[in-house]
């Protein structure tokens, strides 16, 4: 009920004035108009007859004193201790001399007037003051204690986000189609005259980090309209019923602000498929009914958008991807080497960076980086810079930012033994060996044994020579062979094994039951299918989707690659065991060397390498150059075609203008003005589809054998 400690301490504050008004009431009962005396006082006024009138009860004596007595209209009461047996006399006496009345009274309980006065009146400010306060809270913290249906809570709405397209890097595609909406927001009115139905809302698709909540925000940024936004979960966080009425408040909102986009986090948290779930979730459902309920309700000619955010599209309910609800699907995918480079330049513009900076390099470095990532690299690098005392960030403090994004920040006082820290040497040299030796594999970038905070004790760093959208099964096999050369090293030249090989383990087991089932790359199942992928952008989990005997012999076909891999691994070092205590021995004693410097140490033993890779390199550059010549030659033809359509169209037109109207010659030409428009947009949509690429991310691109 109470979420935080302001709200605990407002809480607080109330009671702490209630208590106050209870005792200062009460304190008025007892000392404002009445005034305790001694009996021995009350005694010296009755003899010196300054009494008005005496009541005697069983416990005390209330007494009416003259004005004489001086207690200025006070009433005074005393205690009555001990059995006075010559009060009564007293009394006749002074009733005789100056007219004293005297009464006896039983000990009176309270009365209603009084009840009214000093117990329900103190509550009538504290209730006020309650209320204000509490009020007061709802609108700052929204849906606060005294109003739990109504939602603001953690609603955040901006005015105008000031993010624009230009902010976001690397995701044309997504852009593109989000430019429509923008247009849509700034101009309902053109869409409503044709009769167009407009879009309710579009479901933003893509692994974390990919700069989902960036693009929403950049969309109401471009159209300038205000923002709203709320993760799934909010939804579905206190009580039951609770979600539905924070969707109709969120809507009922959205309409008094429109135009404005709705961005919706997480939807999956409230729109997980109903299907299928046979205990059911009534809350989830009932918030999932009300957002379907809305959505269906709301006038779209408003200009209320709806963006939806989620990596798990496969989980979501049917009913939500319908026409006229989340009907358009944006992909926001990891960024290809270009976006990558694209993102680093956004980041470090109000960065200070050095004339040598190479951010090409620094993209070329990080396959597999999302949006999110890369804004890392370039702040580490920053702070890597200031720490150094320099004005400005220099390549090495974005390389070492890479490895602080990947394994965690250097922890160079870890004290190892002598013979640990040549496990690990041997370990890792025999992962950069084995990738030298082999066919299919990366270029080795890097090899160290400078322990990280995140548990590597030492990695080996392959960087792919270009972005790679498929994985051939060859090097699938050498991948994993790399991946077992660590431990193989071990083996090799110590002949014991250590737990240091499990990370190694766990990929290479993994990439190998993916060949088998989701690849079909064994004889032995063919093309079958054998698992599904669940969770595409966000692990990559699978599903097993075959029989039990099956997944027997799956494992078997597993277990059969892993030692084939091993083997040829262990083979490999074996066969090269000089060139492994060499590189292992520079490793020991320089702790870091570069791909260059270890590929020279392969080099001295196999020349024949060298030519190899310099043949690499150059035929690489002439595919580049082949490349750039096919698509300049494709931008010509499609501009020779789109201007001989162009020609047509204008002919056939002016044709028809003739035919109707021979005289009007400045319509027609502008008529003739639309029409270019109009083409013009039509080539812009076709270059762009011819582009677009097929973003085929299923290799796995962190290629870092850490230990
Ligand atoms: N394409 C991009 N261009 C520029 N910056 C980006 C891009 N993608 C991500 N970022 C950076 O990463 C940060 C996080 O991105 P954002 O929160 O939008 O990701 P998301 O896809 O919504 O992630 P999640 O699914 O975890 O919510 C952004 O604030 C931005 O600094
Ligand atoms: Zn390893």
């Amino acid at each position: 009920m109470f979420k935080d400690k302001k709200q605990i301490k407002y809480l607080i504050i109330y009671i702490a004035i209630a208590i106050g008004f209870i005792v200062i009431f009460n304190y008025g009962k007892a000392g404002l108009t009445t005034k305790k005396i001694t009996y021995s006082e009350f005694k010296t006024l009755l003899h010196d007859n300054k009494i008005e009138k005496v009541t005697v009860g069983p416990s005390t004596i209330n007494i009416d004193p003259k004005e004489s007595a001086g207690y200025n209209g006070l009433t005074l009461y005393a205690d009555k201790v001990v059995p006075d047996t010559t009060l009564v006399a007293e009394l006749e006496k002074a009733k005789t001399d100056s007219g004293l009345k005297y009464d006896g009274a039983p000990e009176k309980g309270i009365s209603f007037t009084e009840i009214l006065i000093y117990y329900i009146l103190p509550f009538i400010p504290i209730i006020i003051i309650g209320r204000l306060l509490f009020g007061r809270m709802d609108k700052k913290m929204g849906g606060g204690v005294m109003s739990f249906g109504k939602n603001t809570a953690k609603l955040y709405a901006e005015a105008e986000t000031g993010v624009t397209f230009k902010d976001v890097a690397g995701q044309e595609e997504a852009k593109e189609s989000l430019k429509e909406i923008v247009d849509f927001l700034h101009n309902p009115q053109k869409y409503v005259d044709i009769g167009a139905k407009l879009p309710k809302g579009a479901l933003l698709v893509g692994p974390p980090g990919t700069g989902k909540t960036l693009l929403a925000k950049a969309v109401a940024g471009e159209a300038k309209v205000p923002f709203f936004s709320m993760s799934g979960s909010d939804f579905v966080e206190m009580f039951v019923g609770m979600g539905a009425s924070r969707v109709r408040d969120l809507f009922k909102q959205a309409e008094e602000k429109a135009p404005c986009i709705v961005f919706i986090d997480e939807i999956d948290a409230i729109g997980k498929s109903r299907e299928g779930s046979i205990q059911g979730n009534d809350e989830r459902e009932q918030t999932l009914n009300q957002l379907l309920s809305e959505m269906d309700g709301f006038d779209s000619s408003k200009g209320v958008v709806i963006l939806a955010a989620t990596n798990r599209p496969e989980v979501l309910d049917k009913a939500l991807l319908r026409p006229g609800r989340f009907d358009r699907r944006v992909i926001v995918d990891r960024p290809d080497l270009k976006g990558r480079i694209a993102i680093l330049e956004v980041h470090s513009k109000d960065v200070k960076m050095d004339d040598e900076v190479n951010l090409e390099a620094i993209a070329k470095g990080t396959p597999g980086a999302v949006g999110a990532d890369l804004a890392n690299i370039v702040n580490e690098g920053a702070i890597r810079a200031v720490k150094q005392r320099r004005r400005f960030v220099i390549q090495e403090d974005l390389e070492e930012a890479i490895e602080v994004v990947i394994a965690g920040k250097e922890k160079k006082d870890r004290i190892m033994s002598p013979k640990e820290k040549s496990v690990v040497a041997y370990h890792e040299v025999g992962h950069a060996l084995v990738a030298a030796m082999l066919n299919n594999t990366d270029p080795v970038h890097k090899i160290t044994i400078v322990p990280r905070t995140m548990g590597a004790l030492g990695y080996t760093m392959q960087l792919p020579e270009e972005e790679k959208y498929l994985v051939s099964r060859d090097e699938m096999l050498d991948e994993i062979t790399v991946m077992l050369g660590g431990r193989s090293a071990e083996e090799v030249e110590f002949n014991i094994v250590s737990t240091g090989a499990s990370n190694d383990i766990e990929r290479a087991s993994q990439s190998a039951r993916r060949m088998i089932t989701m690849y079909g790359m064994s004889d032995r199942f063919d093309m079958m299918g054998l698992e599904a992928t669940q969770n595409r952008y966000l692990d990559g989990r699978a599903v097993m989707n075959c029989s039990e005997a099956t997944a027997t012999i799956i494992d078997e076909e597993v277990l059969n690659i892993i030692k084939k891999c091993h083997n040829d691994a262990k083979d490999v070092l074996n066969n090269n065991r000089d060139l492994l205590t060499e590189i292992a021995d520079v490793l020991l004693e320089k702790e870091t060397i570069s791909g260059d410097e270890f590929m020279d140490i392969i080099y001295k033993k196999y020349p024949e390498k060298k030519a190899e890779r310099e043949e690499k390199e150059k035929q690489k550059k002439l595919l580049e150059e082949e490349a750039k010549k096919k698509k300049e030659e494709r931008e010509i033809l499609e501009r020779e075609i789109l201007e001989k359509e162009l020609a047509k169209a204008n002919e056939i037109e002016q044709n028809k203008l003739a035919e109707q109207n021979p005289q009007n010659d400045i319509s027609s030409q502008q008529n003739q003005n639309m029409i270019t428009d109009n083409n013009q947009k039509v080539e812009g949509n076709e270059v762009n589809s011819l582009a677009a690429k097929d973003n085929q991310t299923e290799n796995d691109s962190t290629e870092n054998n850490q230990w």
